[in-house]
């Protein structure tokens, strides 16, 4: 008689589903139906391929091979468009273990777009549905596992999905909670939900309306339990199956199978599954081995599932891998329920080394052990390598703690021969760069302001004339104090050049020539040039007017950067990252969401930093503060994105502390927050550009110390946008809503 399930509409369609993970192929050429309604069962020992399947099905994992329509859609291409219909239970618990039962199901209501008030009805339905009402405000991490599963039901169920996977639901949970799930699959079933149910137990087998079992990555068998049972391959037509209850069956059960006519012979539970030849009768097995029959209680049987898996299971090992598995347990031996009696204790310490434990005992195996760690983590490796050669770099080549180099901007009002000697000398000194010569008084603390120079030289009009006439000549370096190190340099070099020259030309002209030495303004005597040093910004060269404002741009990115890496990367693990994955939440939902609450955590904490800044360090900040949170918050975006970017990068929070690291590591030696910028050799100078705090400790510097506006940092904030822009889009472009 057909069966009116088999008219109802499909609701997946598998066709030659395959996926490789490098070499191994994890499954093969899989292709199956499944029609709403149904209980659909797939099993198989572990590795099989069950989970891989589901991940295929739920577009998750793109198939290396295959297609599959899930309600009529094709996995491949509309994965968004069915997530919106089907649920998820995968095998893991991986719910929010710091959430409520509450909060995790209205979390689950909220991402599948469910107003507020059906989130309410849903979550009233669910808990009277599962039963977990009682618990509604308990940590889901302190539930126990049956009711864990229980949460985990109610969440998959949330938006009322039309086809339900569950990937091994009663794993780890005992066997009343086990049942109690079941009666709850039924009245979804009943209810029209299709369920797609993986499991290793083949009671749950025969609950299923059909069934699939998968071996070595391929599907062996599919059908209705009752149909698989009826096989000609399980019974022959030549054989029957028999239980036999006995004394002892495992040591009766390897004897039987010695002997002739007995095809299989498999320990169920207490009882052993014979196959034998028809001709063959129970007795005429059992009285050559001495065991009375009356002890022994025989029945015919027709085959259960497990006798089906086990005996296709047997062909499929001898049709393909004989040598390979012949000593490998089957899975139905290793599903059995009996237990494996445990293998005979040394009574008398026979096999273990009698020697006394010396004091380094077990040395040997750790070292084994953590030299397979190192050797599996590439991350650890890379971080070994790189980190130290990255360091040895940037101390040994990049670090010049020498001062030279001071980027100076000239205003020159004579502009005669004298004049110009004095910019060349003071240029040969190497000790200054010549980066503008300007022309207005503007242009020339716009330049110092914007950070362009951190010197600057103002020669008067009459500075030639004064030299001839005799008289002293006097000339102004401005220095930007912000940086005490570089400033002191400066200001001792532009003091010790006048001296130098004013000897010379004293020597050179006075002396030789009986010209009076030069006079002061007042007729005294004085050095012919007169070098004036002012400092800027910071006269009294604290330290902590260059460190701090810097500090705030290294802090900032210290902590956004490992929050946010750390909170991507920590769902991956606990697979709550997965369970996201299949639900509509789209990418930017997700990112932004993931993100926002860390750009305001680090709103506050700019905010507090520099509070600290002003009150603890008595570092003021000069320029505008509003114009500084918001290049602040153009930062953090910045270094969100890079976070983010580790987080694409790193599996483990192992690994995500190491990547973190070696972007930190360049970001406080090379952004010019210790050493100057101005100091390192060109590559790495040209390097120091593609670090976005780079850009922000000039920002900070400028706006705190120097009181610079928006068009003096034009340059850096630019910087500060590209970077931004880049880091964003290939963090973005990187995160997929797919296990890769
Ligand atoms: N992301 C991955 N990278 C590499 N190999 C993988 C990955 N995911 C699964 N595999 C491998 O693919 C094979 C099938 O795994 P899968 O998890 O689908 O098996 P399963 O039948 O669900 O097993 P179990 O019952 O233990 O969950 C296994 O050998 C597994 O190690």
């Amino acid at each position: 008689m057909p069966d009116p399930a088999d008219n109802q509409p499909l609701v997946i369609d598998a066709q030659g589903l395959g996926r490789r993970f490098g070499d191994l192929v994890a499954v093969r050429d899989v292709s199956f139906q499944v029609r709403r309604s149904a209980i659909f069962g797939l099993l198989g020992p572990n590795g099989s391929g069950k989970s891989t399947i589901i991940r295929m099905l739920l577009g998750i994992l793109p198939a290396s091979e295959g297609t599959a329509a899930v309600l009529g859609r094709d996995v491949g291409l509309e994965a968004e468009q069915i997530k919106r219909r089907v649920g998820y239970m995968s095998q893991a618990f991986s719910l929010y273990a710091d959430l409520t039962v509450r909060e995790n199901i209205e979390f689950y209501g909220r991402v599948y777009g469910l107003t507020p008030e059906r989130i309410r009805e849903r979550l009233t339905e669910l808990l009277e549905l599962t039963g977990i009402g009682d618990r509604v405000d308990q940590l889901a991490g302190t539930l126990s596992g049956g009711w864990k599963q229980r949460l985990a039901l109610a969440c998959a169920l949330v938006h009322e999905p039309e086809l339900l996977f569950l990937d091994e639901p009663t794993a780890g949970i005992d066997p009343v909670a086990r049942r109690q799930l079941w009666d709850l699959l039924y009245e979804l079933s009943a209810q029209g939900v299709t369920l797609f149910v993986t499991t290793h137990y083949m009671d749950e087998a025969e609950r299923c309306t059909s069934v699939g079992y998968i071996y070595l990555s391929r599907l062996l068998v599919l059908g209705k339990p009752d149909e698989l049972k009826q096989l000609p391959e399980v019974t022959p037509d030549d054989a029957r199956r028999y239980e036999l209850r006995a004394e002892h069956p495992a040591r009766l059960m390897s004897r039987l199978r010695e002997q002739e006519g007995v095809r299989d012979a498999t320990i169920f539970g207490e009882a052993i599954h014979l196959l034998v030849d028809q001709d063959r009768g129970p007795e005429e097995l059992l009285e050559p081995l001495g065991v009375d029959p009356s002890k022994v209680e025989v029945r015919e049987i027709a085959p259960s599932l497990e006798d089906v898996f086990v005996t296709l299971t047997q062909r499929a090992d001898n049709d393909s891998l004989p040598d390979q598995l012949t000593e490998a347990p089957s899975p139905a031996e290793e599903e059995s329920l009996e237990p494996t009696p445990p293998p005979p204790t040394p009574t008398n310490g026979e096999g273990v080394s009698k020697r006394v434990a010396s004091p380094l005992h077990g040395l040997w195996a750790v070292l084994v052990k953590e030299f397979a760690h190192i050797r599996r983590q590439p991350s650890t490796i890379f971080f070994m390598l790189v980190v130290p050669v990255m360091q040895t770099i940037i101390f040994g080549y990049a670090i010049n703690t020498q001062i030279e180099n001071i980027p100076l901007v000239v205003h020159d009002l004579d502009g005669r021969a004298a004049s110009r000697e004095l910019v060349a000398r003071m240029v040969n000194t190497r000790r200054f760069r010549l980066v503008r010569k300007v022309t207005g008084d503007d242009e020339f603390y716009q330049a110092l302001r914007a950070g362009v120079a951190q010197a600057g030289l103002i020669i008067p009009p009459d500075y030639s004339d004064r030299l001839i006439r005799g008289e002293q000549a006097a000339v102004q370096v401005l220095i930007d104090g912000s940086d005490s190190q570089i400033a002191t340099t400066a200001r001792s070099t532009a003091q010790l050049l006048g001296l130098d020259m004013s000897i010379n030309l004293a020597r050179g002209r006075g002396e030789a020539l009986g010209v009076a030495p030069s006079r002061d303004p007042t007729g005294q005597g004085a050095l012919p040039i007169d070098v004036r040093t002012r400092l800027l910004y910071n006269p009294d060269l604290e330290s902590a007017y260059f460190f701090v404002p810097g500090l705030v741009g290294i802090i900032l990115q210290l902590v956004t950067l490992f929050l946010t890496s750390f909170a991507v990367v920590r769902e991956r693990e606990l697979g709550t990252l997965e369970q996201l994955f299949v639900t509509p939440v789209s990418r930017a939902g997700l990112l932004l969401g993931k993100l926002t609450p860390y750009a305001v955590v680090g709103l506050f904490e700019t905010l507090l930093v520099l509070v600290v800044m002003i009150y603890v360090f008595g570092v003021p900040i000069r320029g505008d503060a509003v114009l500084l949170v918001a290049l602040a918050m153009l930062f953090m975006v910045t270094s969100l994105g890079l976070g983010l970017l580790v987080s694409t990068i790193a599996r483990t929070q192992v690994e995500a502390v190491q990547f973190a690291f070696v972007v930190m590591l360049p970001s406080v030696l090379l952004s010019g927050f210790v050493f100057p910028r101005s100091e390192m050799p060109l590559p790495i100078y040209g390097l120091s550009f593609l670090i976005p705090v780079t850009y922000f400790i000039e920002i900070l510097r400028g706006v705190i110390l120097r009181g610079a506006g928006l068009l003096d940092l034009i340059p850096s904030v630019t910087g500060l946008v590209l970077c931004c822009v880049v880091v964003l889009s290939v963090s973005i472009g990187r995160f997929r809503k797919q296990i890769e």
